[in-house]
């Protein structure tokens, strides 16, 4: 297995630079794993996160032959049973932070959910691939803050004034989605 010194190499499978970064901060320095990345366009599969999640890893799976992980990000409005879900990367794309505001402009409701599955598959033959979910509930409002990375502008998370991309980098990877997974994918590795 590769390694750097006495770490082994764990390699995320991501064409998002916003989901690396936040990831390698996450993750640390304080395992006996390097994170590493391989930037792929992987497909956009339709499903269950949890199905979205595995088909994903299993292409990751055939480019990188060693320990493997991937991640898949949901934006779900209560008001519309979940939706756009796994496909608000599409929306978000045509749309913007204008037109999903504007998707709940006939509901009540604004409330939403991001959930982060993270996939882990060990390399080894045989070895079943091993899904970590977060999620932190939140409210869309209109866009503020940096337009740095996707919905970042326009979910608030509740108990907060602020949208995500109001808040510093740390203090969003102290409460998010990706930092609940990813924290339950370190316990696993620890
Ligand atoms: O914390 C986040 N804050 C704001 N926006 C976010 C976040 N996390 C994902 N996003 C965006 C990126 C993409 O528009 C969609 C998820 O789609 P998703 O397929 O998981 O991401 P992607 O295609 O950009 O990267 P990948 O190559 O890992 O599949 O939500
Ligand atoms: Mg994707």
């Amino acid at each position: 297995m590769a390694s750097v010194g006495a770490r082994k190499l764990l390699t995320f499978v991501t064409g998002n630079p916003g989901k690396l970064r936040e990831a390698i901060a996450i993750f640390g320095e304080d395992l006996p794993w390097k994170l590493v990345s391989v930037k792929l366009d992987l497909p956009e599969f339709q499903g269950e996160p949890d199905e979205i999640s595995i088909q994903k890893c299993k292409i990751a799976m055939e480019k990188v032959k060693g320990p493997v992980i991937i991640e898949d990000t949901c934006l779900c409005f209560n008001a519309l049973n979940g939706l756009p879900g796994p496909y608000i990367k599409w929306f978000l794309d045509k749309l913007g932070h204008d037109g999903l505001n504007k998707m709940l402009a006939g509901f009540e409701d604004k409330s939403a959910y991001a959930l982060c599955t993270f996939s882990f598959h060990s390399g080894k033959e045989g070895d079943e691939i091993m899904l970590f979910r977060g999620r932190i509930d939140g409210t869309i409002v209109p866009a503020a803050g940096d337009n740095k990375f996707g919905w970042d502008p326009i979910f608030k998370p509740i108990g907060y004034s602020r949208t995500f991309a109001e808040l510093d980098g740390d203090s969003k990877n102290a409460i998010s989605h990706r930092s609940k997974a990813l924290t339950l994918l370190k316990q696993h590795l620890q």
